[in-house]
């Protein structure tokens, strides 16, 4: 758990320092995968987070639905609401930008998943609120991607019973299947 921590505050700190200007392209297996219309959670980057924008701005241009997370507190789980274009997204916790509450719940079939770390097993570090732990937990057939700059990548983490590993990874100069 102090590992976690201390890991979570050196991620912190490199993902700061990412001042070069560096965007994440959807790859073509994600440009793929919209042909069938999939629902496609994304999450607006806070800070030095890495941007999900193009997969995003890919899956709107496809047709597809997409959802963001909408987050009440630290405690509870949150929801995938649907993000209509058309409407401002409105503040939440943690400076988070998000759908209105009143918003359509939608299931997503691919999850834009912010890290703060990752291995090339696909195991993640996150928040450490379990927040997309337990949203993984309900959409278990869901095609996990993780959204990171490559800074964030360590040699290996030892993921908890209740972690539940990435897909595949997008970085600014990498697409990893583990
Ligand atoms: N952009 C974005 N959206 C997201 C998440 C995220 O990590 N990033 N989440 C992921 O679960 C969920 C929101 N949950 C969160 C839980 C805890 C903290 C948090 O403790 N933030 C710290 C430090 C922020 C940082 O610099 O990384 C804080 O507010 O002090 C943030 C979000 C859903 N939406
Ligand atoms: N499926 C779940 N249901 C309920 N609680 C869970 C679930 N998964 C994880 N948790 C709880 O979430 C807490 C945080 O877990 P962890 O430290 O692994 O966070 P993380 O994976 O780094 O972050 P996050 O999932 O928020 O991105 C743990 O206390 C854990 O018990």
């Amino acid at each position: 758990m102090t590992d976690k921590i201390a890991l979570r505050a050196r991620m912190r700190a490199a993902r700061d320092g990412m001042t070069r200007n560096a965007a994440i392209w959807p790859t073509d297996a994600f440009l793929s995968a919209l042909v069938r219309q999939p629902v496609v959670a994304s999450y607006i980057p806070i800070g030095s987070e890495a941007d999900p924008g193009y997969f995003a701005a890919a899956a709107r241009d496809a047709g597809c639905t997409i959802v963001l997370p909408h987050v009440t507190t630290k405690a509870a789980p949150f929801r995938f609401l649907a993000w209509d274009a058309a409407e401002p997204l409105v503040a939440g916790p943690f400076g988070l930008q998000q759908p209105p509450a009143g918003a359509v719940e939608v299931r997503p079939d691919i999850i834009l998943t912010p890290l703060l770390g990752f291995d090339r097993a696909g195991n993640r570090l996150g928040q450490g609120a379990g927040h997309y732990d337990r949203a993984f937990a309900a959409h278990p057939d869901a095609w996990r991607i993780g959204i990171a700059w490559a800074v964030q990548q360590v040699a290996t983490l030892v993921p908890d019973p209740w972690d539940v590993a990435l897909h595949a990874i997008a970085t600014e100069s990498d697409w990893i299947v583990p």
